[in-house]
């Protein structure tokens, strides 16, 4: 039986690992299909967030949550991805600004630099806040080459 939830790609290096696996167990209320890493065995980021961009870009999965160190990498990775827009949040206002005015469909999340009560603040409200359109519009449209 298929569900209504809004589906979600999740995905981290070993860095990030402990924060996917507490973003999963929170957001109980979406469908969050994980992208791995599955251990803190180091690994390399790009190994887990193209797969993770490539799951959203499919228009398969509403938005992607990527987690690393810093959230550069993954930050940097998703956005090659020419449907991606990736953006890196340790606010949770960062978080609403990113789908309010760039309409963002992935959140990186910086597992080292916020608490754990952070990055499930900026999950739930990166996935419901919506993209605000109209100045933004164009903008956002300008964004791809
Ligand atoms: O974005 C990153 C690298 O640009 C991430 O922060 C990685 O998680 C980090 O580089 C991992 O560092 P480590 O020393 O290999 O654990």
């Amino acid at each position: 039986m298929s569900t209504d939830k809004i589906k979600i790609a999740i995905g981290a290096d070993h860095a990030g690992f402990e924060y996917k696996e507490l973003l999963k167990s929170y957001l109980t209320d979406y469908e969050v299909k994980d992208f791995g890493t599955y251990s803190t065995q180091s690994v390399d980021y790009p190994d887990f967030a193209h797969p993770v961009a490539s799951a959203v870009e499919s228009g398969e999965y509403a938005f992607g949550i990527l987690v690393c160190g810093s959230a550069n990498g993954v930050a940097i990775t998703a956005n090659k991805h020419q449907q991606i827009r990736a953006a890196i949040c340790w606010l949770n206002e960062l978080a609403a600004l990113a789908r309010q005015h760039n309409n963002a469909n992935v959140l990186c999340i910086p597992a080292r630099f916020v608490s754990e009560d952070l990055a499930k603040e900026m999950a739930t409200t990166f996935i419901n806040t919506p993209f605000e359109g109209g100045r933004h519009e164009g903008r956002v449209g300008k964004i791809s080459c």
